[in-house]
């Protein structure tokens, strides 16, 4: 997968040279190039910003600089995804979806955000999504990338080492996943379910669904309902 993104501040991106995305990258399941907008600037002070159309606080992003940069980047087969505040809620299954896609291209807004007409333009060549990571305002898109290209690498194939840890996550099958145990068997007190020591996988792979079901019942009632469904008659009886 390609992933292009254009920041102000491409630094901010650094951890994505770290752990797993970096492994990703070295074997080429990832190929993520990050560009300061700035690049796309003309003038000596490098200007990325102008006061708002309507007047209002704060500066908005001028479009020159974005449309420069997105044209070097853009095909039909490009994904264009804005971090914003107004944007489609980012969850496991959007993450799924990105990580089928061929060409990511991320633009990092900041200050009041991007002029609208550079998302109008690039409709027209390829798609356009915003995307949210929750109901509050961050200073920019930069931490968004961070969390979508996290979510999305994993999924990419031969980047998580045991691809079985991906069918038993938290959200993978809609439900919040069993609570997890190593050694030692006693610390401080606290023992570790007997069950998950007896060697019975059966009773193991049964305890984890009903504790999924209940901790997913008890924190996330809202997860539950979207997947009941999907739960049998063992399932709707552990509830
Ligand atoms: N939750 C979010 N807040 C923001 C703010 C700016 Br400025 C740009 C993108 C995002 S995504």
């Amino acid at each position: 997968m390609r992933v292009d993104v254009f920041t102000i501040f491409p630094d901010y991106l650094a951890p994505l040279e770290l752990s797993l995305i970096g492994k990703a990258r070295g074997t080429g399941a990832l190929d993520l190039r990050a560009t300061d907008l700035r690049d796309f600037t003309h003038d000596v002070h490098r200007t990325v910003d102008d006061t708002p159309y309507g007047g209002g606080p704060g500066m908005v992003m001028r479009p020159e600089p974005w449309g420069q940069a997105l044209d070097t980047v853009l095909t039909p087969s490009s994904l264009l995804l804005v971090p914003s505040p107004a944007g489609r809620r980012f969850d496991q299954a959007m993450a799924h979806e990105l990580a089928l896609e061929e060409h990511l291209v991320f633009a990092c807004g900041r200050y009041e955000g991007i002029d609208q007409r550079v998302l109008s333009h690039a409709s027209g060549v390829c798609r356009v999504q915003e995307v949210s990571l929750g109901d509050y305002v961050l200073f920019g898109g930069e931490v968004a990338v961070l969390v979508v290209l996290e979510a999305v690498t994993r999924l990419l194939p031969g980047v998580l080492g045991n691809a079985d840890s991906l069918l038993e996550e938290s959200h993978a099958a809609g439900l919040l996943e069993a609570p997890m145990y190593t050694k030692p068997a006693e610390w401080r007190g606290h023992g570790v379910p007997e069950i998950l020591r007896s060697g019975d996988h059966a009773k193991i792979a049964r305890w984890r669904r009903d504790q999924a079901l209940l901790r997913t019942a008890q924190q996330r009632p809202d997860l539950l309902k979207q997947c009941y469904d999907t739960l049998d008659k063992r399932d709707l009886a552990t509830l």
